[in-house]
C-alpha cells in the first residue's frame, strides 16, 4: 500500500479545489434558468468564475473546507489501523499545503489544532465489502450549510404548512420547510440529502449519505423518486434564489433515503449542502493503494461557461458605487438596497471570536469609518515569509447578530460585509449610526482572494487563522447592499415573501 497516503492526498486536493461534473451541470442549468442581469444571475456567474479559478489555481473553492468526512470500503483483511494513520497524515499534509483550512477547534478552549487533526476530526468510517478493491469517498461540507441541517420529529406543526403527519405527505412538508428555513444562509442554491427514519444519529447519517449519490441519478424506490421530483419542481417556487437574493433557483438537488425506525420515533433529517458541493471518491488498487478510477465525473469534463457579453451589459443598469476606506456617514447614507459597492483600501476581517472580544475590549486598530469583513480565510506564507490570502469568501453573518449593532456604534464602523444577512437589531443600528450591510457571494473564495493585494498585518493569532483579525489591503472588492441605513433589508423581504409562498404547499399532495 505504498501509494495509499498519496492517493488520499490527491483525493483531498481534488475534492477541495475542483467541483465534479454532476455538480457543475446542476449549476449550469440554474444559470440557464435565471434572467440575465438579475442579482441571482450575476451571483451565479461569479460562482462559475470562482469554480474556474479554483480549478486553475488548485486552491480551495471555498475557504471553509468543512469537516473532512471519509467513507472507506475495503476488502476483508485490509489493515484499517494503517489506513486511518495514512488518512490522518494526508489531511495534515493537505492542510499544510493550504488545500484545507485549519478547521479543527477545541470546543471548550477555542484553540485551533492547526492541522485539522483532533478528537473527532477528521471523520473516518470504514466498512468491509467483498470486492477486491478499496473505495474511499470524501465530502467537505462547510460549517455554514451544516448549521442549516434540520431534524423534524413527526407529527409536528410547521410554520406556513400546518400539520405534518407520520406519512409521505408529512415528509414532503418537512423537506419544503427545510429549504425555506435555510434561506440564503447555507449559500443557496443548495443540495439536500434527506434521511427518513432511523434514530436521531442514524437519521442524520442517512441524510448525509444521500449527498454521495450522483446529482443526476434516479431513486430506485418509486415513491421516493416521485417525492424527489416533486421537491425539485416545487422548492424553487419559494423564490429564495442564489444567496437568498430572490430568483428562480433555490434548490439544485434533492436525494431521499429511508431506513426503519422505532415505533415511537419518526424522524425526518435533512442535510443541507451549499452550491460548493465538494465530494469526490477514488477506487484504489488493494495491493498498492494507487488510484485506478475516480468515483464521480471530474470537473474538467464540464468547463464552466463564461457569460455572454450581452448578459453582462444588462447589469449596467445597476448602480455601482466605488468607495475608498475609511468611509464617511454621508457616503453611506446615499446607498440603497440593490446598489453594488466596490471597496478599495484597508479592510479588516472579524468573525465570532473577534466580535465577542470587542464587546468589552478595545480594538487594536482604529475602526472609525472602517469595513469589517466576516471572513475566516485560508492563509499561507510565501517564500519570503510574507502572509498571502489563499481563499477568502464571506462567512454567515447572522452568528454575529448579538454583537454587531453594539460594535458598529462603539467603534464607528461604516460597513459590514458577510453573507446571508443580519437581523432586526443590526438593521436598527445601521439606521441609527449610518452604516450598511454588504452581501458578498458565499463560497466565492478564489474570486475574493484576488482582491486582497497585500496583508498589512494580523492581530489575535491566538484565536487561530480563521478567527484572527487580518488587516488587508483591498482593491475592487464587489458586494451588494442588502441592508441599508434607511431601514431596508432585502433579507427580511425575501424571507417574508418566501414564507407567504410556502403556504401554497399546505394542502395534501401524497395521499
Ligand atoms: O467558516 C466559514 O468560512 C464559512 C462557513 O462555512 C459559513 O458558511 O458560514
Ligand atoms: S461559505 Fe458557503 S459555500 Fe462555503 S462552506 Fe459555508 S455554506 Fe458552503
Amino acid at each position: 500500500m505504498q501509494h495509499f497516503q498519496e492517493s488520499i492526498y490527491q483525493l483531498i486536493v481534488e475534492t477541495s479545489t475542483n467541483l465534479p461534473a454532476d455538480v457543475r451541470e446542476a449549476i449550469q442549468a440554474a444559470r440557464a434558468r435565471e434572467d440575465a442581469g438579475t442579482r441571482s444571475a450575476l451571483s451565479l456567474s461569479t460562482i462559475a468564475d470562482n469554480i474556474r479559478m479554483a480549478e486553475c489555481n488548485v486552491s480551495p473553492i471555498c475557504q471553509d473546507t468543512g469537516m473532512p468526512t471519509f467513507i472507506v470500503h475495503c476488502p476483508v483483511g485490509a489493515n484499517q489501523i494503517e489506513m486511518k494513520k495514512q488518512i490522518i497524515a494526508a489531511v495534515a499534509q493537505a492542510t499544510k499545503d493550504s488545500k484545507l483550512r485549519t478547521n479543527s477547534v477545541d470546543s471548550l478552549t477555542g484553540a485551533n489544532s492547526g492541522d485539522n487533526i483532533g478528537p473527532g476530526t477528521p471523520v473516518i468510517h470504514f466498512e468491509q465489502w467483498e470486492r477486491n478493491e478499496i473505495e474511499a469517498k470524501l465530502i467537505l461540507k462547510g460549517g455554514g450549510c451544516e448549521n442549516k441541517n434540520i431534524q423534524y420529529s413527526l407529527p409536528t406543526e410547521l410554520e406556513g404548512l400546518g400539520k405534518a403527519g407520520r406519512d409521505l405527505d408529512g415528509i414532503r412538508k418537512c423537506i419544503l420547510h427545510a429549504v425555506y428555513q435555510a434561506q440564503g444562509q447555507g449559500c443557496s442554491a443548495g443540495f439536500i440529502g434527506v434521511g427518513i427514519g432511523g434514530d436521531r444519529t442514524t437519521g442524520y447519517e442517512l441524510a448525509k449519505h444521500q449527498l454521495f449519490r450522483a446529482a443526476d441519478d434516479v431513486n430506485p424506490n418509486d415513491e421516493l423518486r416521485k417525492l424527489e421530483e416533486y421537491i425539485m419542481d416545487n422548492a424553487n417556487k419559494l423564490g429564495i434564489g442564489t444567496m437568498g437574493f430572490g430568483g428562480q433557483v433555490t434548490l439544485l438537488g434533492c436525494k431521499v433515503g429511508v431506513m426503519n425506525r422505532l415505533p415511537a420515533s419518526f424522524f425526518v433529517s435533512v442535510a443541507y449542502n451549499c452550491w460548493a458541493f465538494r465530494r469526490q471518491g477514488v477506487l484504489l488498487d488493494p495491493a498498492t493503494g494507487a488510484i485506478t478510477k475516480w468515483a464521480y465525473r471530474k470537473g474538467e469534463e464540464l468547463p464552466m461557461q463564461k457569460d455572454e457579453p450581452a448578459a453582462a451589459s444588462e447589469s449596467g443598469e445597476r448602480r455601482e458605487v466605488v468607495l475608498q476606506t475609511p468611509i464617511s456617514e454621508e457616503q453611506i447614507r446615499q446607498l440603497r438596497v440593490g446598489d453594488v459597492v466596490i471597496i478599495n483600501g484597508p479592510m479588516h476581517t472579524g468573525r465570532d471570536a473577534l466580535h465577542k472580544y470587542l464587546m468589552d475590549h478595545d480594538s487594536p486598530v482604529d475602526l472609525n469609518g472602517a469595513v469589517i469583513y466576516h471572513c475566516g480565510p485560508v492563509m499561507a506564507k510565501d517564500a519570503e515569509g510574507n502572509w498571502v490570502v489563499k481563499a477568502a469568501g464571506p462567512t454567515t453573518s447572522i452568528r454575529e447578530e448579538p454583537y454587531q449593532g453594539d460594535i458598529i456604534k462603539k467603534f464607528g464602523i461604516r460597513a459590514v460585509i458577510g453573507k446571508g444577512g443580519m437581523g432586526a437589531k443590526t438593521l436598527k443600528a445601521l439606521q441609527e449610526h449610518g452604516a450598511v450591510y454588504l452581501n458578498a457571494i458565499g463560497g466565492a473564495a478564489q474570486y475574493y482572494a484576488e482582491c486582497f493585494k497585500k496583508v498589512e498585518g494580523v492581530d489575535f493569532m491566538e484565536f487561530g487563522i480563521p478567527e484572527a483579525m487580518w488587516h488587508l489591503q483591498t482593491e475592487g472588492f464587489a458586494a451588494i447592499v442588502t441592508m441599508d441605513s434607511h431601514g431596508n433589508s432585502l433579507h427580511a423581504d425575501v424571507e417574508q415573501e418566501s414564507r407567504e409562498k410556502l403556504a401554497q404547499f399546505k394542502e395534501p399532495v401524497f395521499v
